[in-house]
């Protein structure tokens, strides 16, 4: 019960009327961390050594050369490959630099007053019903609905992009079987409240439904199984009309020859519906002795409220995507409901711990400086063995941990907690010493809407005192005048209403990038707020994932592509960085020029073939030197290796993840940054030279039948995956490296190796090679059909890199 118990200046701003610490900030300082500085200073000496050696003697080489040879080859062979490994190294320091203080918080949501939670409103988002399974979304909204939150402050709004009745018919059916699912998980305490997972145990291991009595939680434990029997048979009656939701609509489209979705999904009309009303006090309604269903009696059956939101769409006139949808939604709702919070989920994005919401509202009352919370993101349904690297580990792991220690994490999308008044492009409270600044009144920058006004100024009045925070609405009486308020909301989320106004530029969800999520953080961090990364046990939330090649490096590749977007636009870190800590901005430097590496590994994997091909340099560029210069690189190629190793475990160390998880993350990096980061560079280049938009493709998720937890889950649901066992894969490696070995012992004459370093690192550097090229030797076989040319290109790549670089060794 202290207050401010480890009080440091960054505390001076907590929120004077908590009276219990909401969350506890750790800085990690262990030996490991010590180290683990210690070595990235280290290697960042040996890096300077290096280039000093490389540089040097590179020039020397040059001017010793021979005028009569193509010194001009030989000089820009030296450059490309100098460069190569100048960036390499740049980005290798960018990417560590802002991880070096890490800090872990804890939140304590016991602490918490429910009379002064914020309302929230939840935005999830759909786009496409064939993509996106109906049944996955209805889930979400489940999940959200039953999350243990006030009923009468929460609010679930829906956007469907896609403008499809499919969607909307979906949720109106999820919203009706809410009144029996909202009150069994409150009586019974269940978790995750997603009925999929909870029913069919897809959650992942942490997950699994209550199964002993010393978990439970709820007030009848006998009652369980009988309730759990019932309410999973409606469940199942949901998921069958659902399925003929789905057939009746297939159906409809084929019955129209060119009625198909693409044409709707762009062009239709603009429409906010109340699906269930907000629940009108703020006393507990109790249910009743329904004996047929559930003995509901002396629960609460207070269901949230839920909005369907379908913002106006007409052709050619730009609609921004995710980024225009959580913009519309965040004028709706604020007409509507208004809440403080937000929390944006992505349809795949379920709850999967009711306290979630919770944990965020702590985060955001614990500072008033914070204007989002990221949660990690955690899947399921990824093979066991993670091939595409999907749960991201390092990043959600380590790189948002050491940036929460900085200004804050990366707002990466689906996940987040954010504070309303920040998104209106409002200062934090320190840089607005004069109380807050009249901003809505600067209607050009708003847009015309008199309640919408009305509600951003609550907001920001709400902002400047606490006290009132659960009470923001912008008219007194929530849906009093019904109609009208639903007019208006409908008015705020036409196509028209952004015209000449700041919306995606200096407000709300930032536009002109594929990758929104990146922008609108850093654009809130640069006006001087700052975030929070909440992790919770169990997962806050869990979702799906890409679950082929194909569709990862897509993802993958609309990442990178939206990254260089913002390098490459006002928003760039480098140019404009306002508020920003200076290592946040390294941080979010290396987060949008990433992808220019596979430019630099390609140059410097072709560019010894370059010589070898036009015949103007020898191989042997031999110069006395030859074999001590070719000693010391080895040397300090191994000295950098070794300390990229040791860096590595430590890395693992202080952050939990496994070993396996960070190769795998290494692995996936190469399979990237030889295919989908070029992509995405050409893209851009294509965007900047000739104004070719980049395209959203969105993601499709798999559906709940073929999702599945990754424990205790026999291989045989990953058949598609899994044609081939690993321990099969170890065979070409393994005859791979064989061959190496048989050539290296080949080139042993009279009991000395002529140029035997070089064969040796170029043996490693083969085993290394190999061992990226599992995942494609295992996509190619469950995938060949569809992912077969891409997969070809790159493992052509791979093949030239190969040799280039035992032949670039041989020419030292
Ligand atoms: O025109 C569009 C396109 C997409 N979406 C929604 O945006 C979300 C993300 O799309 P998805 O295809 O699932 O992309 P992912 O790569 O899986 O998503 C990650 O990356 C995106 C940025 O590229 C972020 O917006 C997401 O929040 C983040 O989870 C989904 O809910 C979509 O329904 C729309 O609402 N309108
Ligand atoms: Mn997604």
């Amino acid at each position: 019960m202290t207050k401010f118990c480890d009080a440091s200046p960054e505390d001076e701003n907590k929120s004077a009327n908590v009276n219990r610490v909401l969350v506890r900030t750790t800085k990690l300082s262990t030996v490991t961390i010590k180290l683990y500085r210690l070595m990235i200073v280290i290697r960042m000496g040996i890096f300077m050594l290096f280039f000093k050696w490389r540089i040097s003697t590179a020039l020397l080489m040059m001017s010793s050369l021979d005028p009569q040879e193509a010194s001009t080859a030989v000089g820009a062979m030296c450059t490309v490959s100098i460069a190569g490994e100048l960036w390499f190294a740049l980005m290798w320091v960018l990417d560590q630099l802002p991880k070096m203080q890490p800090v872990r918080r804890a939140v304590d949501i016991t602490a918490l007053d429910d009379s002064l939670l914020p309302a929230m409103d939840v935005f999830v988002t759909t786009a496409d019903p064939d993509k996106e399974p109906p049944m996955v979304t209805a889930n979400t909204i489940l999940s959200i609905l039953a999350a243990d939150y006030p009923a009468e402050t929460l609010t679930c709004y829906v956007s469907d992009d896609g403008g499809a009745l499919l969607t909307r018919e979906t949720i109106a059916e999820a919203a009706r079987f809410a009144k029996l699912w909202v009150p069994f998980c409150r009586k019974h305490g269940i978790e995750p409240r997603n009925p999929e997972a909870y029913f069919f145990s897809t959650g992942g291991p942490k997950a699994r439904a209550v199964t002993r009595g010393s978990d439970y939680k709820g007030r009848s434990w006998p009652e369980l199984a009988r309730d759990k029997r019932r309410v999973r048979r409606e469940y199942e009656e949901l998921r069958l009309r659902i399925d003929a939701l789905q057939a009746g609509d297939m159906r409809r489209r084929c019955s129209m020859a060119d009625g198909r979705r693409g044409t709707k999904a762009e062009d239709h009309a603009g429409v906010v519906q109340v699906l269930i009303d907000p629940p009108s006090s703020s006393t507990p309604q109790l249910g009743v002795d329904a004996s047929d269903l559930v003995d509901l009696s002396d629960i609460d059956v207070r269901v949230p409220a839920v909005v369907y939101m379908c913002r106006e769409k007409r052709r050619g006139r730009a609609h921004h995507r995710k980024a225009g949808a959580m913009n519309a939604l965040l004028r709706a709702s604020a007409v509507l409901s208004n809440a403080p919070l937000i929390l944006n989920l992505d349809c795949d994005h379920y709850v999967n711990n009711s306290q979630a919401l919770r944990a965020g509202a702590c985060l955001m009352l614990d500072r008033d400086d914070v204007a989002f919370a990221q949660f990690p993101q955690r899947f399921d349904g990824v093979d066991p063995a993670d091939r595409y690297a999907n749960h991201n580990r390092v990043f959600f792991d380590c790189t948002e941990l050491g940036l929460d220690g900085l200004q804050g994490p990366i707002y990466v999308g689906t996940g987040c907690v954010f504070r309303r008044s920040a998104l209106y492009g409002a200062d934090p409270p320190r840089w607005r010493p004069h109380g807050v600044a009249s901003a809505a009144a600067a209607h050009n920058n708003f847009g015309v809407s008199t309640p919408f006004l009305g509600s951003v100024r609550a907001a920001a009045l709400n902002h400047s005192s606490p006290e009132q925070r659960s009470t923001t609405r912008s008219s007194p009486s929530w849906f009093d005048d019904g109609a009208a308020i639903d007019g208006e909301a409908a008015a705020v989320v036409s196509c028209g209403y952004e015209d000449g106004t700041a919306w995606g530029r200096d407000m709300g969800w930032m536009y002109g990038t594929v990758t929104e999520d990146v922008a609108t953080g850093l654009c809130l961090h640069r006006r001087g707020w700052r975030s929070a990364y909440c992790t919770t046990a169990p997962d806050a939330f869990r979702g799906t994932v890409p679950i082929n090649l194909t569709d990862r490096l897509h993802q993958v590749l609309r990442w990178a592509a939206g990254s260089l977007e913002i390098f490459f636009s006002r928003n760039n870190a480098l140019l404009r960085p306002g508020r920003l800590h200076p290592l946040q901005r390294v941080a979010y430097l290396n987060t949008t020029v990433y992808p220019l590496t596979s430019v630099f590994l390609i140059l410097y994997c072709v560019s010894p073939a370059i010589p070898l091909l036009s015949g103007s340099a020898s191989l042997s560029m031999g110069t006395p030197t030859t074999s001590t210069s070719s000693a010391t690189y080895i040397a300090f190629l191994a000295a950098l290796m070794l300390t990229l190793a040791m860096v590595a475990v430590l890395e693992v160390r202080w952050s939990g993840v496994t070993l396996g998880e960070w190769w795998r993350n290494q692995q996936f990096w190469m399979v990237s940054a030889t295919s989908a980061y070029l992509a995405a560079v050409v893209q851009v280049a294509l965007k900047v030279a000739a104004g070719k938009e980049i395209s959203f493709k969105l993601t499709c998720k798999p559906k709940p039948a073929a999702r599945s937890g990754a424990a205790g889950v026999k291989e045989s649901l990953f058949a598609e995956l899994y044609a081939v066992r690993w321990t099969v894969l170890m065979v070409p490696a393994a005859a791979a490296l064989a061959v190496n070995v048989v050539s290296m012992a080949a080139s042993i004459e009279g009991g000395r190796w002529r140029n035997g370093p070089a064969a040796v690192l170029a043996l490693a550097f083969n085993a290394w090679v190999v061992m990226h090229l599992y995942p494609f030797a295992l996509g190619l076989i469950g995938r060949w059909s569809k992912t077969a040319p891409l997969l070809l290109l790159v493992a052509l790549l791979f093949t030239i890199r190969l040799l280039c670089f035992v032949l670039h060794l041989h020419m030292l």
